[in-house]
């Protein structure tokens, strides 16, 4: 497939409804926990979008059988897999591939792994991934490729070195097959973590504390099959959020799912943008004051990401092209990525005002006027914060390497037009 490229008309305002896709990072660890089970499995409202295909190739790779029986609808049947050597390719393509880990493990009994690929933003260690497999019975070996053998998990009293999205993921679902009681103990609790929890309590699994930082599970569990529809990506919304306001467009994000927004919504209130909620839509009124909030006593005030439920650094990069439409300074603090800041270089050549102090800290001094730049996307979140910059700026932008962006946000020009932004998809020229 070539590569390519976004070619953006900026400067215009946009309306309307949009939906946001279900959460890439909830349907990667679910796909992936489908192969726990040896009964049928249907996925609904599961994203369309590069990560997911290529989990897909990898699961039938194993043996599994998945059909899209719709655009967003997936049925998995993993009747009978081997954990046989998995595409090294495929696996370096996506993060999710580490995924593979713990159900192959339980089903199998061992698996060899070839190293996880993903976003480029920084060292992404995988020490909370062995950790919890070791406590759990397994052995780990770590050389060329990741070997992980039990003949039998047992529930374990494991405390995770750091709240890892993807290792608790992993242990949960081992945790599951394990025999005994596991309590994870500094677990990550963000929305997709939560539902792949509610996923495997549909399958049969017996968990307690979804949503907390402690996470016990009886195992194991005699699993059945199960209907299951992804919830909606809290990230995407964030995203909209941010278009909206750079834009100064209303727009509805209908189907939201409120109830993961809040930490989101604070950050936006931060910046001077306010949300409203009706039901289940998240409304974003154009007129905005966009002013950001100083801190007590006229302070410089500080935007940081945490481990859920604080506000996510997936959304950093985009807050960060955000604030550069609004009035006043801020310090955005990137806490966990070595590399997800290094995009600003192309927002101050299109005219934002913002010191990079180091990797992880930027000073934002808004508002300033963004004129349309050529700029090749880094990873997703760079890529979809260099989208809304080139839609809210003044002349034509190109993007190039926006498969990136399609890594985890589905037909996103479409929908976007559908607003009345002026974006063309074409295959890139330049290679780029
Ligand atoms: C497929 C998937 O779900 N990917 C997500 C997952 O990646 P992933 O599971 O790979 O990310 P981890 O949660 O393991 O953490 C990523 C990085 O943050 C650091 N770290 C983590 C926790 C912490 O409390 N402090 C800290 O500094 C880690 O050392 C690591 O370098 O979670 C990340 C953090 O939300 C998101 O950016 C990714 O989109
Ligand atoms: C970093 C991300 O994805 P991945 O972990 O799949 O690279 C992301 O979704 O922003």
């Amino acid at each position: 497939m070539p590569p390519i490229q976004y070619i953006v008309e900026g400067g215009h305002r946009l309306s309307g409804t949009i939906e946001p896709s279900g959460n890439k990072n909830s349907a990667l660890p679910i796909i992936a926990a489908a192969l726990l089970t040896e009964h049928p499995v249907t996925l609904d409202n599961v994203p369309r979008i590069r990560d997911t295909e290529t989990l897909v190739e990898l699961i039938r790779s194993v043996g599994a059988s998945a059909e899209w029986e719709s655009r967003n609808r997936l049925a998995i049947h993993a009747k009978h897999i081997s954990a046989a050597d998995l595409d090294p390719e495929l696996c370096a393509r996506i993060r999710a591939s580490i995924l593979l880990a713990g159900p192959l493990l339980a089903r199998c009994g061992e698996v060899a792994l070839p190293p996880p690929g993903g976003d480029v933003i920084g060292r992404r260690r995988l020490d909370t991934h062995f950790l919890a497999f070791e406590q759990l019975g397994a052995t780990v070996t770590a050389t060329h490729r990741l070997e992980f053998r039990a003949m039998r998990l047992k529930g374990a009293d494991v405390f995770l070195d750091e709240p890892s999205v993807t290792a608790t993921e992993n242990a949960l679902v081992a945790a599951v097959a394990a025999h005994g009681t596991t309590y994870l103990r500094n677990a990550a609790s963000e929305p997709h973590v939560q539902d792949l929890a509610h996923f495997l309590v549909a399958l049969g699994a017996k968990i307690e504390g979804i949503g907390t930082n402690t996470i016990t599970v009886h195992g194991p569990a005699t699993l059945g099959g199960t209907s299951y529809s992804i919830q909606p990506d809290h990230i995407e919304v964030g995203s909209l959020i941010g278009l909206a306001a750079v834009t100064r467009s209303p727009l509805r994000i209908a189907k939201a799912g409120v109830e993961h927004l809040r930490s989101i919504r604070m950050g936006f209130e931060r910046l001077g943008i306010v949300c409203g909620i009706e039901g289940d839509d998240l409304i974003v009124p154009s007129g905005q004051t966009m002013k950001i909030h100083d801190d007590f006593g006229g302070h410089v005030p500080k935007l940081e990401d945490q481990p859920w439920p604080a506000f996510p650094a997936d959304l950093m990069s985009i807050a960060i092209v955000t604030a550069t439409q609004c009035d006043g300074v801020i310090l955005m603090f990137e806490k966990m990525f070595e590399s997800r800041m290094f995009f600003v270089d192309k927002l101050i050549s299109m005219g934002a005002r913002i010191v990079l102090c180091d990797p992880h800290r930027a000073i934002v001094a808004g508002p300033s006027r963004l004129r349309g730049a050529p700029m090749t996307s880094p990873d997703i979140r760079a890529g979809m914060a260099m989208l809304l910059a080139a839609v809210a700026a003044e002349g034509t932008s190109t993007i190039n390497n926006a498969d990136q962006i399609e890594r985890g946000y589905e037909r996103i020009e479409e929908r976007l037009n559908a607003l009345g932004a002026r974006i063309t998809r074409v295959p890139a020229r330049d290679g780029g």
